[in-house]
């Protein structure tokens, strides 16, 4: 029996492409922004900084007036005021003045650079000799420089980091207009499955799926809630389903997606809302039995049972949306390179993730073992640094060839 509809993982990308999730927006302080997704372009009202400032401690000068000027031949200059740190520099310096200056004051009118205090020497109270010469704009951060009025400083869709909460700091925006995190909602399905905290008979095992991708939900920035496990059961699931799309933005099923006449998750999805499954079955090891579907602008994703292919399946499908990425775009915007160490067999025209724990080789280069095991065995993924992607025109790939590595 054929799967049905079967498409490339570029193929299944491109077609969940065309759907969006809807999303709220809330507006968080600066501090709860980290990690969060801005719903809004965010534009600066103000300059920064607002005036020259100097980058180092020394003497504000006219670069004209010490054109030339050198250990043998020093410029002389008039020390005419000091500027306070904090302060604005009162006054305007005349043509052959110098004002003592802080890193980080403010350079008075008529001044276009700093002199480092090493180049100076103090002949009196009122003098200094300078030895060596500045160019205008020298050791002055200008006035808008860093972040200019009027422009968009960050764009909506873009993750803040650190660096973007001390800009948005800087500029003083201390509230945020970001996209709520994704609801998602995962199910476990199969009559084997039992709780982690209940005795395991013979015949079942415990649910690690429902565990492994709550935690990818919240490391993606999603807000996972657990469903349990669902009975193979056609109104069994369809009752939770119809719970958990009211509840969440996206619904994650794991187990039941492949061809066994149990296996009713693709069914149950098309009875809840439109379009409904957009494929089953992707070019991919592992995780072909994978099952990408829409409903009613709610995402549902059927991920395969054995748990590596659900996390390397999240990883693809529904990671993207959760962090609200072009799913349409790279695979990985900056994945690893590093050299395998053996010879991986995979057969051309299927995308294949090899596990694989990463080693420096004695002249530094970045090693990529690969680790054995079946896709059922989440040991293996413990294993693992992260998975290599042989592409799908690749038969294979030799020792010593470089491959993309995804850090987990
Ligand atoms: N005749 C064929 N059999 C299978 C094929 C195939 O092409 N032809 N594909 C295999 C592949 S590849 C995968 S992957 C699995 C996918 O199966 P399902 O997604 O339908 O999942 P189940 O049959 O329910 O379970 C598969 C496996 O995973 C274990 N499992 C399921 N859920 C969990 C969980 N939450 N925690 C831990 N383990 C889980 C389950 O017990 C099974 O061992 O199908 C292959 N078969
Ligand atoms: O393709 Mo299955 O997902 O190998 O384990």
């Amino acid at each position: 029996m054929e799967l049905f509809n079967v498409l490339t993982v570029q193929q299944a990308r491109q077609t969940l492409s065309k759907h969006v999730i809807r999303r709220e927006e809330e507006t968080v302080p600066l501090l709860e922004g980290l990690n969060r997704v801005l719903s809004r372009d965010i534009v600066s009202l103000e300059e920064v900084p607002g005036f020259d400032r100097s980058t180092m401690d020394g003497y504000a000068v006219r670069a004209r007036d010490i054109f030339g000027a050198a250990e043998s031949l020093p410029a002389y200059v008039n020390i005419a005021g000091e500027v306070i740190m904090g302060r604005e520099a009162a006054g305007f310096l005349e043509p052959g003045q110098a004002w003592a200056i802080p890193t980080g004051g403010m350079l008075p009118a008529g001044a276009d650079a700093v002199v480092m205090v090493e180049y100076t020497e103090e002949l009196d109270e009122k003098t200094i000799g300078i030895t060596r010469p500045v160019a205008p704009g020298e050791n002055v951060v200008r006035r808008g420089e860093d972040v200019m009025a009027g422009l968009t400083i960050l764009t909506a869709g873009h993750r803040l980091r650190p660096q973007d909460l001390g800009l948005l700091a800087a500029v003083g925006v201390t509230r945020v207009p970001v996209l709520m995190p994704l609801k998602v909602g995962i199910l476990s399905t199969g009559d084997e499955l039992t709780e982690p905290n209940q005795p395991v008979p013979p015949g079942k095992v415990r649910d690690i799926n429902s565990y492994a991708l709550y935690g990818q939900v919240l490391e993606a920035g999603g807000m996972p809630r657990l469903y349990g496990i669902v009975e193979d059961d056609f109104d069994t699931l369809r009752n939770t389903m119809v719970q958990a799309l009211a509840e969440n933005d996206m619904i994650l099923i794991s187990g039941g997606s492949s061809v066994g006449t149990r296996d009713v998750t693709a069914r149950v999805i098309d009875t809840l809302g439109k379009p409904g499954v957009l494929f089953h079955g992707m070019a991919i090891k592992p995780g072909k039995p994978s099952i990408g579907a829409m409903v009613d602008g709610k995402a549902v994703f059927g991920l395969p049972g054995h748990p590596v292919s659900a996390m390397v399946v999240f990883n693809l499908l529904a990671r993207p949306f959760i962090e609200s990425l072009d799913i349409s775009g790279d695979l990985r915007k900056f994945p690893l390179r590093a050299v395998m160490t053996r010879n991986v067999h995979s057969a051309t025209g299927r995308d294949d993730f090899l596990r694989v724990v990463l080693r420096r080789g004695e002249d530094g280069t970045l090693l990529a073992e690969p680790v054995l095991g079946k896709s059922g065995l989440i040991s293996t993924m413990v294993k693992a640094d992260g998975v290599a992607h042989l592409p799908l025109n690749k038969e294979g790939v030799e020792a010593g060839e470089w491959v993309d590595v995804w850090l987990f």
